[in-house]
């Protein structure tokens, strides 16, 4: 059956919304038989099974039907205000006006991203920088970071150097465990104009929600700046470092937008979590002792 509100949900509303407005007399506003709501009705009634002509006569009775009672059509007119919806319908509607948003935001982002993706090939406007885009992109993958804090906790001959380089391992394993469970679950591929030839990759990298390299440039950067001392130059290369490996994801054409943009903020927060969590000799003394005896 199509009930009133089934012809009320999905996309059209927001168009429907602004055809009301500019054009009052238009079958969209809800009087001509072919307007866009009773066009949809249809369609939903016939993917239901139902016989049209009578899901028309329904849709006509539907609370959106009714369009002049909505408040953007009845403004500046002289026609009765809107009898409220019932509450199912109001929670059906809002929803779309986000969508509405985040299809915005998306056509924003793929058209920004396709903009700056001015590295993605040899024959690209700044082709000639892509070399150093991608020692960028080795200088913050998984591996080199795995590998550098492996070693270093292997030369490191003081107790405190051992903890912040256990917890700094830990972080960079809680990171490519969240990533990789983000990228498999969202399953957003890279942008058309990405060449998949990257250094070593996981076999959920063929996805590209969010940015592995951007999560661990916002992590680590945050680590470091928290535990090294460094002085005020160095933390300034260490933020700028960050900042351009995220650019060089989208110049490269690997990413959009806000993949990167997600990624910095996951990063940001996963350092919150690792700082909760902080291991030490005192809640974790197994691993230190375990790492002693190597
Ligand atoms: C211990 C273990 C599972 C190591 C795997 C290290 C590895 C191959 C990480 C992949 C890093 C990578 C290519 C991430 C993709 O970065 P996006 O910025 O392109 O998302």
């Amino acid at each position: 059956m199509a009930s009133p509100r089934r012809s009320v949900e999905g996309r059209p509303l927001g168009a429907s919304v602004s055809s009301n407005t500019s054009n009052p007399g238009s079958p969209a506003h809800g009087g001509g038989s072919s307007g866009r709501f009773e066009f949809q009705s249809l369609l939903s009634s016939r993917a239901a099974g139902v016989d049209p002509t009578s899901a028309r006569l329904r849709a006509s009775e539907s609370p959106v039907h009714r369009r002049g009672s909505f408040p953007v059509a009845a403004a500046g007119s002289s026609q009765a205000p809107p009898p409220s919806l019932p509450e199912e319908d109001r929670m059906d509607l809002n929803p779309s006006f986000l969508g509405i948003a985040l299809r915005s935001l998306l056509a924003i982002d793929l058209w920004l991203s396709k903009k700056l993706g001015v590295c993605a090939g040899e024959s690209s406007s700044w082709g000639s920088v892509r070399p150093l885009m991608k020692l960028l992109e080795i200088s913050g993958h998984g591996i080199t970071w795995l590998l550098g804090t492996l070693y270093c906790l292997c030369r490191s001959d003081s107790w405190a150097g051992r903890e912040v380089l256990m917890n700094l391992l830990f972080a960079l394993l809680l990171d490519l465990l969240v990533v990789a469970l983000i990228k498999g679950l969202v399953r957003r591929p890279r942008p058309a104009h990405n060449q998949m030839d990257m250094f070593v990759t996981l076999s959920v990298d063929k996805y590209s929600f969010p940015s592995g390299h951007a999560t661990r440039a916002s992590l680590v950067s945050r680590f470091i700046l928290k535990h090294l001392v460094l002085a005020i130059p160095l933390r300034v290369l260490v933020v700028l470092w960050a900042f351009i490996l995220g650019l060089s994801r989208v110049m490269l054409g690997r990413h959009n937008v806000t993949d990167v943009a997600f990624g910095f903020f996951l990063g940001y927060m996963q350092y919150s979590i690792v700082d909760y969590c902080w291991l030490s000799p005192h809640n974790a003394p197994v691993l230190f002792i375990l790492w002693n005896q190597q």
